[in-house]
């Protein structure tokens, strides 16, 4: 089974019991390899279980072959054909960074832990929809349906196919999006959405990480990125069944390189920067970790989770009592917490109080005080 993990940051760390945050800011490339899970899931359940299967269960509206996509219009983007890839999402107008692209409830979700086998289960919930939300989620792409199986005589694969294909993390549950559902993915500094699910409003949202002009595609990533092209092409031709090539994976092999070791480099950073939360280094080289981690990111044009980077190394400024730093940084991943998961979020706020009263921070004087030292260097912050 693939391992997707984001490397533990200080923070999570130091401070396992923190109030989990409603939404995550969380990289989003963890979340359709939920649909990994259920996948592996499956392939266990299916041996035993498919000889069991209720296959008289009445069919959806629609056949899976009936693939009358309906053209998706929107004000801020349209859904089209794109070559080599399906239908993807296009920029009906320029989009603004940190603009909220989409809120969209799940068609349905699918709990982490099922006691029924995967395929029944959503093939289930399938069957409860009404006949609009059986036709969006019959629409989809699928990719993984079982070599040998006819799909019309196996709704139930292909129920599975498409949640894996398509479904997200929400929250404690894996949901299917239609709508977002639609957003083909890109590597490192080609993906310029994410997308994040936010337990008190039970919906998902998707903000613009990056300035989109109009006609651009949106992309969002399915997986962890900071690696080289050819792991992140095996697991994505693996997974989700297409080679990429995203501008990151089209670069000349020079270029290819180098943006290969950039992404290591930030993979070993984070790291070396956890060896913060062992007492294995002090604040001021954990911070000079993540500005490193930082200007290679500025490098790499990798912008994603950088709201959380920068409320870790607050955290690691306020535990070193370092009043200037802990509110530099909270300044720095406010505004970047704002591009990614939303101005309106209990993350945003958080970190408006420690700029306001940065030893409120609850980490504030565990560690001995040293002046650790902000985002810029050359403003001695
Ligand atoms: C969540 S769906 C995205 C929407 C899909 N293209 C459609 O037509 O509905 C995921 C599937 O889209 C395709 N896809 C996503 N990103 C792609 C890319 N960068 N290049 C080629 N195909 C891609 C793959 O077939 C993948 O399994």
């Amino acid at each position: 089974m693939p391992s997707e993990r984001r490397p533990k940051t200080a923070k999570a760390k130091q401070q396992p019991q923190q109030t989990p945050p409603p939404s995550k800011g969380a990289p989003n490339w963890q979340v359709l390899t939920l649909g990994v899970v259920l996948s592996i899931l499956s392939a266990l359940f299916y041996s035993h279980w498919s000889g069991l299967w209720d296959l008289s269960a009445p069919s959806p509206q629609s056949t899976p072959s009936q693939k009358s996509a309906p053209f998706m219009q929107d004000e801020v983007f349209y859904v089209v054909n794109i070559p080599g890839k399906g239908k993807g999402a296009i920029a009906a107008r320029d989009i603004k960074q940190g603009e909220l692209i989409l809120r969209e409830k799940p068609l349905f979700v699918v709990p982490r832990n099922i006691n029924a086998s995967p395929p029944k289960f959503i093939y289930g919930e399938l069957q409860k929809l009404s006949p609009e939300g059986q036709q969006a989620f019959l629409n989809l792409s699928y990719v993984n349906f079982p070599k040998g199986l006819d799909p019309e005589g196996h709704p139930e694969e292909v129920a599975l196919a498409m949640f894996q294909t398509n479904a997200v993390s929400a929250g404690e549950n894996v949901g299917l999006f239609p709508r977002m559902a639609r957003i083909n993915h890109g590597c490192s500094s080609a993906f310029n959405v994410v997308y994040n699910w936010r337990d008190w409003e039970e919906q998902l949202v998707v903000h613009a990480l990056k300035d989109i002009p109009k006609g651009k595609e949106l992309l969002t990533t399915y997986t962890n990125t900071k690696r080289p092209r050819d792991e992140r092409r095996a697991f994505l031709s693996q997974q989700y069944g297409f080679l990429c090539t995203c501008d990151v994976c089209s670069l000349p092999s020079d270029l290819s390189r180098a943006s290969d070791t950039r992404l290591t480099e930030i993979s070993r950073l984070y790291t070396d920067f956890a060896a913060w939360g062992r007492d294995g280094i002090d604040g001021a080289q954990a911070i000079e970790f993540i500005r490193k981690i930082w200007e290679i990111e500025d490098a790499e044009g990798y912008w994603s989770e950088r709201g959380q980077l920068a409320a870790d190394a607050a955290w690691v400024a306020a535990s070193h009592s370092d009043a200037t730093a802990t509110q530099a940084w909270a300044r720095r991943a406010r505004e970047w917490f704002s591009y990614e998961i939303g101005a309106d979020t209990p993350q945003v706020m958080e970190m408006n109080m420690f700029v306001a009263r940065p030893e409120s921070h609850k980490a504030w004087g565990t560690k001995r005080r040293q002046n650790v030292g902000g985002p810029d260097r050359s403003r001695g912050e």
